[in-house]
């Protein structure tokens, strides 16, 4: 009957109905809106949008920017609609109980609805957005102990000279040759080449594979060609952009509603593209985890074994780990891992190890340039630990000595973190900055704002990497939050900072480096992390 009657409506009677519809909608809209728990200042939400057109119209979908600017006009603790409410924290007191770092701190989840990751088949998996405590705390152990090992660092210093022998042999080509630099063409994009570097060495530190993305790079920019078969520097470039086009994109299933990712062409596209992407994804690391367990298998008992993660987290929890007994504790976590479970964890090992860290070394590079007092002292260090010598690879007795470089990058991470906020939420009602929250509620810690606190910070707005040399000046507990904090902080923090500090004595003690315009500012767009879009400098032998 009812069918039947609408099938007769007149478009004038469809539009009143669809008015009514919208009408009601809108008023219960506005009605929870105007009588939620807890009011707190921030913009004015529209229906169905929330403050979509505020963070695209006014702040061009830029994070950092929209989170800033909200943060100037209503302070320490407002709220966004983004997706759902978005509560967000500008002060160390108030993220307190949500970065314990006890097993005993219920509200370790991200997101409040998993359903789009669901779809995405990546909740319940991996690390980064795995909301299943359980399954998240047997994965994050495994990572954590194959990442923290002796033998991962001595891996990744080693790697990290190694790559960077092939980075300069691009490089000698293509910028440090003498009639070059005369001719002042010594320029590069910094920034597109790190990428490429972090690509290489986290794909090599966590498989055992060779990938090979700078090489690829360098074809693009070169007539002369690396020495690599093409379809080997395809493969890798496809994994990187499919890697690439993941991190920038699953958010679209958290903050777009299903129905606009179900039936609306626009957002339906973009979310049938990372599914496909997602599934590329899925095969190609779970041939690299079943090659891989075969080669260990054909492994006799007594030979060595490569000390890659993938390597560590295969064998982990079998005979042919050593700690067996020890490694991970509580009898269900007392398992070999899955290939699925393996396919998650170096996944998000990928996710959370490229982008920041190549991030990172631009940022560093820039802020160098333009205090050159602080870049003297920083190569000051390097020359006095390395003498004359640039080429011999660096140890991890080097890495250990080189504080200065250590302390500039804490204080770049300060001033321009990388991760410029991190988010959890409640799994029960608590209360939290003063106020009592209902269970799922979503909270934005803005790191960037807290970074620069004056209550925490002596002349925060002051780049100055001595504050860090300071003895007994540690930061204010939770006020320096460049690896995120908690239970969920940054497992890859080690190796983040070898990587860094190494990569500064490789290229300063060897290079003069400049940027190419001393008056642009950082190119940067910011989404889940600040990413440097460009970073043009010229490089040249050091006298
Ligand atoms: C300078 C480099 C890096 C920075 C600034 C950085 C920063 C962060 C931040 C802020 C978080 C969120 C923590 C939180 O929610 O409290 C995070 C999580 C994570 N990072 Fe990093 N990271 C870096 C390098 C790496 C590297 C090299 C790896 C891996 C090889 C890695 C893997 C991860 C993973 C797997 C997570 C998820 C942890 C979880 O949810 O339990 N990160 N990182």
């Amino acid at each position: 009957m009812a069918l039947i009657s609408l099938e007769n409506l007149g478009t004038s009677d469809f539009l009143l109905l669809l008015s009514t519809v919208l009408t009601i909608y809108v008023a219960q809209y506005y009605y929870k809106y105007f009588t939620r728990e807890n009011p707190l200042p921030g913009p004015f939400p529209f229906p169905f949008v929330g403050n979509l057109p505020q963070f695209i119209l006014q702040s061009k979908g830029d994070t950092k920017e929209f989170y800033g600017y909200n943060y100037k006009k209503y302070g320490d603790m407002y709220e966004v609609q983004m997706g759902g409410r978005d509560i967000v924290l500008s002060r160390a007191e108030y993220v307190e109980k949500l970065l314990t770092p006890s097993t005993k701190n219920p509200h370790i989840g991200r997101f409040p609805d998993s359903r789009g990751l669901d779809e995405l088949g990546v909740s319940g998996k991996g690390i980064l957005l795995n909301e299943n405590y359980k399954s998240w705390k047997y994965n994050r152990q495994f990572f954590t102990q194959a990442i923290l090992s002796p033998k991962f660092t001595n891996e990744a210093i080693y790697w990290t000279n190694n790559l960077f022998d092939e980075l300069e042999g691009y490089w000698n080509k293509l910028f440090l040759k003498e009639e070059i630099i005369k001719e002042n063409k010594n320029k590069m994009d910094f920034t597109a080449w790190f990428n490429q570097y972090t690509n290489d060495m986290i794909i090599k530190l966590l498989t055992g594979e060779r990938s090979y993305s700078m090489a690829a790079y360098f074809d693009t920019l070169s007539d002369e060609k690396a020495d690599h078969p093409p379809a080997i520097l395809n493969d890798s470039v496809k994994l990187v952009k499919a890697l690439r086009k993941h991190l920038l994109g699953f958010i679209t299933f958290v903050f777009v509603p299903p129905f606009l990712r179900h039936y609306v062409p626009f957002f339906k596209d973009k979310a049938d593209d990372l599914l496909q992407n997602v599934t590329y994804i899925n095969k190609r690391l779970d041939e690299i985890v079943k090659k891989r367990r075969k080669e260990i298998e054909n492994t006799p008992l007594d030979k060595p074994l490569p000390n890659d993660m993938l390597t560590s987290v295969i064998t982990a929890n079998t005979p042919r780990d050593v700690n067996y007994t020890k490694t991970v504790g509580g009898e269900a976590l007392n398992r070999p891992m899955t290939d699925s479970e393996i396919c998650g964890i170096i996944f998000d090992g990928f996710l959370g190890g490229t982008d920041t860290t190549a991030n990172s070394i631009s940022f560093i590079v820039y802020y160098l340039a333009h205090y050159p007092d602080v870049k003297r002292k920083m190569v000051e260090e390097i020359d006095r630990i390395f003498q004359d010598d640039k080429t011999r690879p660096i140890t991890e007795n080097d890495f250990q000595k080189l504080k200065y470089c250590e302390a500039v990058i804490k204080e770049v991470s300060r001033v321009f973190t990388v991760v410029p906020s991190v988010v959890r939420t409640t799994s029960k009602s608590d209360e939290i900055a003063g106020y009592k929250w209902p269970a799922n509620t979503m909270f934005r810690i803005n790191i960037d704002a807290i970074h620069y606190k004056e209550e925490y910070w002596e002349e925060p707005d002051k780049f100055n990497p001595d504050r860090w040399l300071v003895e007994g000046s540690d930061p204010k507990k939770l006020s320096f939050l460049m690896f995120g904090g908690g239970l969920r902080i940054c497992p890859g923090r080690k190796l983040a900072m070898i990587e860094l500090i190494c990569l500064m004595a490789l290229l300063y003690r060897k290079y003069e480096i400049d940027l190419v315009d001393m008056n642009a500012p950082l190119n940067v767009v910011s989404g889940g992390v600040t990413a440097c879009n460009e970073l043009l400098v010229k490089i040249k032998p050091r006298n």
